[in-house]
C-alpha cells in the first residue's frame, strides 16, 4: 500500500471513530438531558446538552457519510490494485497452474476480499476500538469499577468472540471456497459445453453433477449462517449481561440517576460498532483464504525469465538456428482446474496442486533446424512428437533445457519475449475469436491498420467473399461460435497475415476441418506463403512438396528430413502418412 492509500485509511479510519463517537456523545448528552430534564432544573443548565446533542446528531450523520465514501473509496483503489496486479502476474507466460473459471472466480471474488477486508473487518475495528475507549473513559470519570466490567464486556465482545467465530469460518471457508469453484467450473462446463453435452446425451447427468454441487455448497453456506446467528445472539448476550452489571454497580455505588443513566446508556452504545466485529471475524476467515488463493496466482512462476537488459530486436531478414535443442516441461498441462469428474469426486483442497504425474522424457530432444529468409519448413509427426513445443519455444514461452535458439545471431534468451514474439508469431493450435466485430477482431493484430491493410488480410487468407457478405461489423460470438471452423481458422490467418511478422508460425491449421476445406485452406495457404519465412505444423501431407523442407519429429527427436519427394521415397513414418493420406482420399 503506497502512501496516499495509507492517508486515506487513516482518514477513513478518522471519520469512522469519529461517527462512532459521534453516537456514543450523542447518547451520554440525552440520557444526562432527559434525567436532568426530570429533576426540573431551569433551562439554561440544561442548554450546552441541549446544543452538544444537536451537534453530535449532526456530526454522527456527517462523519458517518465521510467515512462511507472514504472507505469505499481507499477500498475500491485497493481492489483496482490488487486486480492490476493479479493482471500483470498472469501477462508473462505461465505454467498454466489454473485456468478457465477457476481463474475466473480468483478475479471476480477474490479480489472482492480486498475491499472486505477494508469495509468490512479494518475500518470498523479501528473505529470501534475508538468508540469502546472513549466510553471506558467516561466509565472511568463517573465510576471506575464499572468501566473495567464494560472494557471486560468489550472485550468478551470485540475480541473473544471474532477470534471464536473467525476460527469456526476457517473451518467452512476451507470447504466453501474449494466448493464454490467447483459448482463455478460445473456451470461453466454446462454453459461452454452445452452442444457437446446434448450432442452426446449427457446434459441430463452434467446437470445432476452440477446441481450436486449447488446443493452441496448451499448445505456449507447453511451451516456457516448458523455460526453467524449464534455469534451475533452471543454478542448480544454479552450486551446485555454487562449494561445489566453496570447498573448494578452504579446502583450500589450510589451513582445517582443521571449517571446510573449516562453509564447504561454509553456503555450500551459502546457495543453498537463492537458487535458487528463477530461478523467481520467469520469474513476474515474467508478473506485470508482469498487472499492466500491471489497470492498463489501471483506467485506462479513465469515459464520463461526475461533478460534483465534485453538485447536490441534483430531487424527482417532473419535466419533462425536452431541448434540441438532439449525442451523438458515442468509441469504436466493443466487443464482448467477442474475437480475430477468421477461421482463422489472432491475438489482439491484449497490451494492445492492436484498431482498429474512429474517430468518425464523431454518434449524435444536435440532437435536441429535452420530457417533462412523465405524459406518454408514444415513440421510433421505424430500426436505427442513435440511439434506444438517447437513452436513454443521459438515464442519463448517454453524454457529450453539445453540447446539454442538463435535469431541473426542472437540468443533468444538475451531478448525480450515481447520481441521475440513480435517476429515469430502467427496461427496458434486453438486461435480465439473474440465477442467483438470482424473488424476488431482483425484489428487485434494491428491496431492501426487501415482499411486497405484490412482488405489484403482477409483477401490474402481468401475470406473476401464472406467478409462482403457479413460486413465488417457483424458481431461474431464469443470464442467464434458463430463462424465455421473454416472461417474461424481463416480469420486468425488474415489476422497473423496483418501482423505479418518476419516469420510466420502456423500450428496445424487444418485440424478439425473436413477434408475438403482442409484442402482448400492448405493450398491457399501454400500460396499466401510463398517467399515468407514459414515454419508450418500439420497433419496434412497434400501440398507439401512446395515447401522447402519437411521435419518429421517422433518423441522429441528428428527422425527424418528432406522435401516431400526425398521422403516417400523411403521407408519411415513420412511415407506411412502419405500412404494412408493417398488411400483415404481414393
Ligand atoms: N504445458 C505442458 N506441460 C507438460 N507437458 C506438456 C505440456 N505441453 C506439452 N506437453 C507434453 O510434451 C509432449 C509434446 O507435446 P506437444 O504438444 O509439443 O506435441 P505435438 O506434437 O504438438 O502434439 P499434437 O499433434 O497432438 O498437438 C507431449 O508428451 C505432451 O504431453
Amino acid at each position: 500500500m503506497n502512501r496516499r492509500m495509507g492517508t486515506r485509511l487513516v482518514w477513513a479510519v478518522l471519520a469512522g471513530s469519529a461517527a462512532d463517537l459521534a453516537g456514543l456523545g450523542l447518547i451520554a448528552a440525552a440520557a444526562w438531558l432527559i434525567t436532568r430534564a426530570a429533576e426540573q432544573p431551569p433551562l439554561a443548565a440544561l442548554s450546552v446538552a441541549i446544543v452538544a446533542t444537536r451537534a453530535f446528531a449532526t456530526g454522527k450523520g456527517v462523519f458517518r457519510y465521510a467515512e462511507r465514501l472514504t472507505g469505499h473509496d481507499v477500498a475500491l483503489r485497493a481492489q483496482a490494485g490488487t486486480r492490476e496486479r493479479l493482471y500483470e502476474a498472469l501477462i508473462p507466460p505461465q505454467r498454466p497452474r489454473h485456468g478457465g473459471a477457476d481463474l475466473l472466480s480468483r478475479m471476480v471474488d477474490d479480489t472482492e476480499a480486498v475491499q472486505d477486508l477494508l469495509v468490512r473487518c479494518l475500518l470498523p475495528a479501528a473505529a470501534a476500538a475508538m468508540a469502546g475507549l472513549a466510553a471506558v473513559v467516561v466509565g472511568l470519570a463517573i465510576l471506575p469499577v464499572a468501566a473495567l466490567v464494560l472494557v471486560a464486556g468489550l472485550l468478551v465482545a470485540g475480541v473473544a468472540l471474532p477470534a471464536g467465530t473467525a476460527a469456526a469460518a476457517r473451518r467452512w471457508s476451507a470447504r466453501i471456497a474449494p466448493a464454490r469453484a467447483a459448482l463455478a467450473s460445473r456451470v461453466a462446463d454446462l454453459v461452454h459445453g452445452s452442444a457437446d453435452l446434448a450432442a452426446y446425451g449427457a446434459d441430463g447427468e452434467a446437470l445432476a453433477k452440477a446441481l450436486t454441487a449447488d446443493e452441496s455448497l448451499a448445505a456449507l453456506e447453511r451451516r456457516q449462517a448458523r455460526v453467524h446467528a449464534a455469534a451475533l445472539a452471543g454478542g448480544t448476550l454479552v450486551q446485555g449481561l454487562t449494561v445489566a452489571g453496570v447498573v448494578l454497580l452504579a446502583q450500589g455505588a450510589g451513582a445517582g440517576s443521571v449517571g446510573t443513566a449516562v453509564l447504561a446508556l454509553t456503555s450500551l452504545v459502546a457495543f453498537e460498532p463492537v458487535l458487528p466485529l463477530a461478523a467481520a471475524g467469520e469474513r476474515m476467515a474467508g478473506i485470508t483464504a482469498a487472499l492466500r488463493r491471489l497470492r498463489d496466482v501471483r506467485s506462479a512462476a513465469p515459464a520463461t525469465t526475461e533478460p534483465a537488459a534485453p538485447a536490441p530486436r534483430p531487424e527482417a531478414p532473419l535466419t533462425i538456428e536452431i541448434d540441438d535443442l532439449v525442451v523438458r516441461h515442468a509441469t504436466p498441462p493443466l487443464t482448467d482446474g477442474h475437480p475430477p469428474l468421477e461421482p463422489g469426486d472432491r475438489p482439491a483442497p484449497d490451494g492445492a496442486e492436484p498431482a498429474r504425474g512429474g517430468a518425464g522424457r523431454p518434449a524435444l530432444d536435440g532437435v536441429s533446424l535452420r530457417l533462412t529468409p523465405g524459406k518454408r519448413v514444415a513440421i510433421v509427426g505424430p500426436s505427442g512428437a513435440g511439434k506444438s513445443t517447437l513452436l513454443a519455444a521459438l515464442m519463448r514461452l517454453v524454457e529450453p533445457e539445453s540447446g539454442r535458439i538463435t535469431v541473426n545471431g542472437v540468443g533468444l534468451e538475451a531478448l525480450a519475449g515481447d520481441d521475440v514474439r513480435a517476429l515469430m508469431t502467427g496461427l496458434t493450435q486453438d486461435p480465439y475469436i473474440f465477442r467483438a466485430t470482424l473488424r476488431d477482431n482483425l484489428r487485434l493484430a494491428g491496431p492501426g491498420a487501415d482499411d486497405e491493410a484490412l482488405r489484403r488480410a482477409v483477401r490474402d487468407a481468401r475470406l473476401d467473399g464472406w467478409v462482403e457478405r457479413t460486413g465488417w461489423d457483424a458481431e461474431l460470438g464469443e470464442d467464434g461460435r458463430t463462424v465455421s471452423g473454416g472461417q474461424l481458422q481463416r480469420l486468425a490467418l488474415a489476422r497473423a497475415l496483418l501482423f505479418d511478422p518476419p516469420v510466420l508460425l502456423l500450428d496445424e491449421p487444418a485440424e478439425a476441418l473436413d477434408e475438403e476445406t482442409a484442402d482448400r485452406l492448405m493450398a491457399d495457404l501454400l500460396d499466401v506463403t510463398r517467399d515468407r519465412t514459414t515454419l508450418l505444423v500439420t497433419h496434412r501431407l497434400k501440398g507439401l512438396e512446395l515447401v522447402d523442407e519437411i521435419v518429421v519429429l517422433e518423441e522429441g527427436r528428428v527422425v527424418q528430413r528432406g522435401r516431400h519427394d526425398e521422403l516417400v521415397s523411403v521407408p519411415g513414418y513420412y511415407r506411412d502418412l502419405w500412404e494412408s493420406e493417398v488411400l483415404t482420399r481414393r
